[in-house]
């Protein structure tokens, strides 16, 4: 049995609205994804790239066009496979009358829970993202980032297998982000798979495993985060000391970016080498004229970068 939480193959979704249905939107054209279990998957995006599209598709919201898939081990869409999912959407609003207390009670409702179960569930859940005493209080007053608490709180009453979870930390200041990303690895290690769509590429790039960058309807790149952000052409930078001169000589035949140095006796360069070959030759060709490697690494594009390079291209075409 494949170790897959969530599998599509390419699926497809046309929205059509106006007179007739006549305006199409082809808002996923061909999504092709595996999320393995256990992993944190982080999918990512600019407007309208079909993200929150494809989880609706995925939890059966919305009806796909063409395509096929699997929820722990269930058709798309299939009521058991969903009962196992922990969802908070975009842009949730809790109703604002209730108390965190009452948000949770009514939610887990929603989820099939009774209010025994809830009641049970509740303390050790609002203790876990820090909003044990804020139970009593009307979720109006609650900030931006205690409101995404809650919304986790409340997608976690029915133990779910898979959390999904749609900007959980827009409109989140810095501290809240980072509360959110500690109780993500945590659930993490306790054996949950979670399933983040976000806009914040920095918050993407610290807590997830793997991601997929989807831009109109496709999926650009997919992997683990250093598989997208690996650079094309492999850039070494290199900190020297020893006689500038010497250091010129011995990597004349590399291609160089250039050259910063104090004048005397340091300089940092940028090496392009495109194999482990060429960075020996480099290393070696230094060290024979006796020039100290102070520092050597491999340079890597930001997943800002990579996701700004793959949106652009796809807006160019
Ligand atoms: N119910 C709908 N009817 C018609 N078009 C829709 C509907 N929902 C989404 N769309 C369109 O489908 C495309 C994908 O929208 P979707 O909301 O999935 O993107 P997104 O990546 O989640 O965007 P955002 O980051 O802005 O939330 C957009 O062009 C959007 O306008």
């Amino acid at each position: 049995m494949s170790d897959s939480i969530i599998e599509v193959h390419d699926l497809h979704k046309t929205y059509r609205e106006g007179l007739f249905a006549r305006k199409q939107v082809n808002a996923l054209r061909g999504v092709t994804l595996e999320v393995p279990r256990g992993c944190i998957f982080g999918l990512l995006g600019p407007n309208g790239a079909g993200k929150t599209t494809l989880i609706k598709v995925m939890l059966g919201l919305v009806k796909r066009s063409s395509g096929s898939g699997n929820l722990l081990g269930r058709p798309l869409g299939d009521r058991m496979g969903r009962m196992k999912v922990g969802y908070l959407p975009e842009h949730h609003r809790f109703p604002r009358h209730l108390t965190g207390n009452a948000a949770m009670v009514y939610y887990g409702g929603l989820s099939g829970l009774s209010r025994r179960e809830v009641l049970h569930k509740r303390p050790e859940l609002l203790e876990r993202v820090g909003l044990s005493k804020w139970g009593q209080t009307p979720v109006h007053k609650y900030s931006k980032g205690m409101q995404q608490r809650l919304g986790i709180a409340q997608a976690l009453l029915h133990n779910p297998e898979l959390l999904i979870l749609d900007e959980p930390t827009d409109g989140v200041d810095p501290v809240g982000r980072a509360d959110v990303r500690k109780l993500l690895k945590e659930l993490q290690q306790e054996g949950t798979t979670i399933f983040l769509n976000s806009h914040q590429l920095q918050e993407i790039e610290l807590v997830c495993d793997q991601a997929a960058i989807l831009a109109a309807g496709r999926v650009q790149k997919l992997g683990t985060i250093e598989e997208i952000t690996k650079h094309p052409n492999a850039r070494i930078e290199f900190v020297l000391q020893g006689s500038l001169d010497d250091m010129q000589y011995a990597l004349n035949f590399a291609e160089t970016e250039p050259w910063q140095t104090d004048g005397d006796h340091l300089a940092r360069v940028i090496v392009s080498a495109e194999d482990q070959n060429e960075l020996n030759r480099c290393v070696d060709a230094l060290r024979q004229k006796n020039i100290d490697i102070l520092e050597m690494r491999r340079l890597r594009t930001t997943l800002e970068d990579a996701f700004l390079n793959i949106v652009s291209a796809e807006t160019v075409e």
